[in-house]
């Protein structure tokens, strides 16, 4: 299921370097773009709306905030907001976030109410694995987050690479890791390899982590766990959307994105969006291939289409 990946091939990685100014100068451009026609700004914002990641990774999470957010992932936005728009929430619900997600031991709290409410919208339930958000557990116990979730329903494990392997160039330790997650994940749940770029030092890092990470078999590759100091930008996503188009010229897969960690207005998911149509085209904009992680998005979203009925 999903990406089979590729036997490993350190050429991909060996004689990479990502020029920074040139990153930046694409991100001004991505920035200084045409602003999106009024009469499409709705439908894009719905969009964002659909590639939602609802999550919640907080110590203090309990049963009924959790529940609560499987709710709002099921009903996103006020019922007279989506009428307006010319949408209603039908037995078909076509307005749903993409997932919620989840640290493990909440993972059957989600399942259920998600059974309970949302059955017929295929709302996945992502958890986090691998020692979230650092990474730094003995391998075993990393693994046994990963089988532990798949076996409490958990569809989508967002697991953490270890950046040491990173910042210390070991690339075939990364890839075997990485490898024997995606085994753990089995045949019935998909891998978010979440890289942490911005604990990676620099882009050609991240350009490396993210190959390494797809011919390992990763589903998606996911920026940030959104507990770093420095989260998702869009110089990131662009040398993550550049190795993923590389891989897909040299293996015809397509492997989805994830933008996480602070992503926190329309403006900001309206970003990302502009950017995955311009790098990898509009067949990357489904929730099969781009999610936004977020856990404090939707409120701004709704305001945003608020204003734009009432204009
Ligand atoms: O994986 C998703 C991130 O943890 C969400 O980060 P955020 O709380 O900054 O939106």
């Amino acid at each position: 299921m999903g990406n089979p990946g590729l036997p490993l091939d350190l050429s991909c990685v060996n004689n990479v370097h990502i020029n920074l100014s040139a990153i930046q100068s694409k991100a001004a451009d991505l920035q200084n773009s045409r602003p999106l026609k009024d009469e499409h700004r709705a439908a894009w914002l719905l969009k964002a709306v659909t590639c939602i990641d609802l999550t919640t990774l907080s110590g203090d999470d309990t049963a009924s905030n959790v529940s609560r957010l499987c709710l709002t992932a099921f009903r996103p936005l006020p019922e007279t907001l989506l009428n307006t728009l010319g949408f209603e929430y039908s037995e078909k619900c076509p307005i749903h976030t993409a997932a919620v997600c989840v640290y493990p031991a909440k993972v059957p709290c989600a399942v259920n109410t998600i059974r309970k409410f949302g059955k017929s919208c295929n709302i996945k339930v992502a958890s986090v694995a691998t020692g979230f958000p650092s990474g730094q557990m003995a391998f075993h116990t990393r693994l046994e987050e990963i089988k532990d979730a798949v076996k409490m329903g958990a569809t989508e494990i967002d697991i953490v690479i270890d950046r040491s392997l990173v910042l210390t160039g070991q690339w075939e330790a990364l890839y075997c890791e990485l490898k024997e997650m995606k085994s753990a994940c089995g045949s019935k749940a998909h891998m978010k390899s979440i890289l942490a770029t911005g604990e990676l030092d620099n882009l050609t890092n991240v350009y490396k982590a993210s190959m390494i990470a797809m011919m390992a078999g990763s589903d998606f590759i996911k920026t940030s766990t959104g507990k770093e100091a420095l989260n998702a930008t869009i110089p990131f996503g662009i040398v993550m959307c550049r190795a993923i188009k590389d891989y897909h010229m040299r293996t015809g897969h397509k492997v989805g994105l994830k933008p996480a960690g602070g992503i926190k207005t329309s403006k900001d998911a309206l970003a990302w969006l502009v950017m995955v149509k311009e790098i990898l085209g509009d067949s990357w904009l489904t929730p099969e291939l781009f999610r936004i992680g977020a856990s404090g998005l939707l409120t701004d979203i709704e305001q945003d289409l608020q204003q734009y009925v009432m204009a």
